[in-house]
């Protein structure tokens, strides 16, 4: 990797600049303060526009979903725009694909390769910097080993300089959405099992990579932090572009609309106060001649812009998993649109609950989707998913305008409810029947102006692991507050030695979730017991006791059990194995629940040592019909054995040097 010298003079604690990256730097330096950034941001807009009314990605902007204004300070975020240019004009900004506690991440144009990429623009403070240059060291590993690895590849790496300071920017392959959103998608009911054993056996492919061959711990392995592939990028962004030039071709035709009739009205009350002799039929007859082509009036429904520097996240769709994207592009091609995109066991992702029948586990249709330990109330992200879809309303949100600008409602909203539901999951089928009907033609005329290849798709759904910002070395562990609380490993909550295995219990915690859409764990405190001593029990339940390997080897086993190795704070324990708990509250069939506990209970083994490795598991019978993998297998894995043969198993190997 370059040698980012920004922060090794640590007695001084200020960025120390290598001269040629300073020179880089000065000319790179587009912004001198936000405000001038928010400035040209308008200017940006407009020059990537071909009208100026782009900013409605800003100014519909939900930012409760998105991040915090507040970290727009020195140290925290850079407030990028679309036009913006990074790396002597390499990458040109696109628009937003999401955003985390550490950094804002971009569609950018790569000019040099014509390609489009992702910006990991990381905040510019001297701890996320230094994180970043450990990520960047990370990922660097990754890509020096060959091969399809099912994790994030990093493709270059520099320095930003903007007004709140200097960011590390991480560019990467561009992937699409995570796996949160797709359990969103299937209304936490479970995805078809199909897709999981795709899930599972290339999330274990991935971690085995990981481990064995680069010597990195992952350490936050969850849904969020696995991005589905989107197969071909360009083709994507292409439709995806296509798609955003009819919403705002369209809008700009509604403003012209509704300018014309405002006019006619204010031109008729005029006639009417000033001049009751003029005839109002050739009045009526200027303005329907008035030609509706050209630059729209500005002075009528122009929404002032927005002081703001939050711009909605608006991932890229994965042909297999977002809201019909292989369908509607059929539609908008008018490409067998009464053929059914994935004519595959693996269903239609679209239709939830319908395809959940179509694979082989039953899972109920329970609309309680807590964890299975606590029925009572739905969780957070629960609550959230009941907005994945829009109220039927909103299809008809501007009936009042369209009636007044006399267009038909549905070419005005088609455009726009499509490419929005081509980020964000918002069209249930029926509604895209409606658009089809009246946007097939000149989309389907765009498309192939344009020359998009539209016929690369196949129904693997690719996932890919992402964000190493988290991530360790087996002989370097940054610190002992790793994994998400409903991820977290019992040797970790206990405060014990931890190594690659801690990975393995997540990615169990995932899998279970991409069955069941619930939580595997989620600990909550009571008025007795707290959180660790909560999900202490609902592990034990599940699993068994803990081994005396753990008590015994723990910083904070004594805080949770007593000598007799009883849990202090919570005395009754209802226990509920695996399988029941699949067969009884899932209603899984009773055999696949076997293979499923069969293929989880390892990977969820308490005793981080005898926990079974990545690379062995992905041998299991529960995914040797994986659908396009059949034949994958790791040949120098064993079945069930263990990872303990592995240095860095299950504790941190000292005595190296560090990276
Ligand atoms: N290569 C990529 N292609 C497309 N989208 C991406 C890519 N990398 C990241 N994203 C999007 O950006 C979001 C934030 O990325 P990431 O998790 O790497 O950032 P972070 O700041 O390290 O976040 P965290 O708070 O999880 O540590 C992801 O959830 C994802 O939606």
């Amino acid at each position: 990797m370059k040698d980012y010298n920004i922060y090794k003079n640590s007695s001084t604690q200020q960025p120390v600049m290598q001269s040629q990256l300073s020179l880089a730097l000065a000319k790179q330096s587009h912004s001198v303060n936000t405000e001038v950034s928010i400035g040209k941001k308008d200017e940006y807009n407009d020059f990537n526009d071909d009208d100026d009314d782009d900013d409605d990605d800003d100014s519909s902007c939900d930012e409760k979903n998105e991040e915090s204004l507040k970290d727009y300070k020195p140290g925290g975020y850079h407030p990028a725009f679309k036009g913006e240019l990074y790396k002597d004009g390499r990458y040109m900004v696109v628009r937003k694909l999401g955003w985390g506690h550490f950094s804002t991440v971009w569609l950018a144009k790569d000019e040099l390769s014509g390609k489009h990429v992702a910006l990991k623009i990381v905040k510019s403070d001297k701890i996320y910097s230094v994180a970043a240059i450990d990520e960047i060291k990370l990922l660097t590993k990754i890509n020096e080993q060959k091969g399809y690895t099912h994790v994030l590849n990093l493709l270059d790496d520099f320095v930003h300089e903007g007004p709140n300071g200097q960011h590390i920017v991480m560019v990467f392959e561009v992937l699409g959405e995570n796996l949160l959103a797709l359990i969103k998608k299937y209304e936490h009911r479970g995805l078809p099992i199909p897709y999981v054993k795709q899930i599972a056996k290339q999330l274990l492919l991935g971690l085995d990579f990981l481990h064995r061959k680069c010597g990195i711990i992952h350490t936050d392995i969850k849904p969020e932090n696995v991005l589905m592939e989107i197969g071909d990028v360009e083709m994507i962004v292409k439709v995806v572009e296509l798609l955003d030039k009819k919403k705002r071709s369209m809008k700009k035709l509604q403003q012209q609309q509704l300018s014309l009739s405002r006019h006619a009205t204010d031109s008729l009350e005029n006639l009417d106060y000033h001049n009751n002799s003029i005839n109002m039929d050739s009045s009526m007859n200027d303005i329907k001649n008035t030609p509706i082509s050209g630059r729209p009036q500005r002075i009528v429904s122009r929404r002032p812009r927005r002081n703001t520097i939050i711009t909605n996240s608006q991932p890229l769709p994965s042909p297999l998993s977002s809201s019909n994207f292989i369908e509607m592009k059929n539609h908008l091609l008018n490409n067998n649109p009464g053929m059914h995109p994935l004519n595959s066991p693996v269903g239609n992702i679209s239709s939830a609950s319908e395809s959940s029948t179509t694979s082989s586990v039953n899972i109920s249709t329970n609309s309680a989707h807590s964890n299975f330990y606590h029925n009572g109330g739905l969780s957070k992200r629960q609550m959230d998913s009941s907005n994945i879809y829009p109220k039927s309303s909103s299809v008809r949100a501007i009936d009042a305008t369209d009636r007044s600008s006399g267009l038909n409602e549905n070419t005005l909203n088609a455009p726009e409810l499509l490419a929005n539901s081509l980020s964000s999951f918002e069209l249930s089928e029926s509604k895209i029947d409606d658009l089809s009907n009246t946007m097939n033609p000149s989309i389907s005329s765009l498309v192939e102006e344009e020359g998009v290849d539209t016929q690369n798709d196949d129904n693997i759904l690719h996932i890919k692991i992402a964000d190493l910002g988290n991530s360790c070395w087996y002989d370097q562990h940054y610190t002992n507050s790793i994994q998400t609380r409903e991820y977290r490993s019992p040797e970790v909550i206990l405060g014990s030695s931890w190594g690659y295995s801690a990975d393995i219990w997540s990615a169990a915690c995932l899998i279970f979730e991409l069955i069941t859409g619930d939580f595997l764990f989620e600990p909550s405190e009571g008025s007795t017991y707290s959180k660790e001593d909560d999900h202490i029990a609902q592990i034990i339940e599940l699993l068994g006791t803990f081994p005396t390997y753990l008590l015994n080897h723990s910083k904070y086993a004594t805080s949770f059990f007593n000598s007799k190795g009883q849990l202090r704070n919570i005395a009754k324990l209802k226990f509920w194995p695996l399988k029941s708990v699949l067969v009884e509250k899932y209603k899984v069939d009773p055999q696949e629940a076997k293979q499923i506990s069969d293929f989880l209970q390892p990977m969820l083994e308490i005793d981080p040592r005898k926990r079974a490795d990545a690379g062995g598991l992905v041998n299991h019978p529960w995914l040797k019909d994986t659908l396009g993998m059949e034949d994958v297998t790791v040949d120098d894995r064993i079945l069930y054995g263990d990872g303990s043969d592995i240095l860095g198993w299950y504790q941190e190997v000292t005595g190296h040097p560090k990276h």
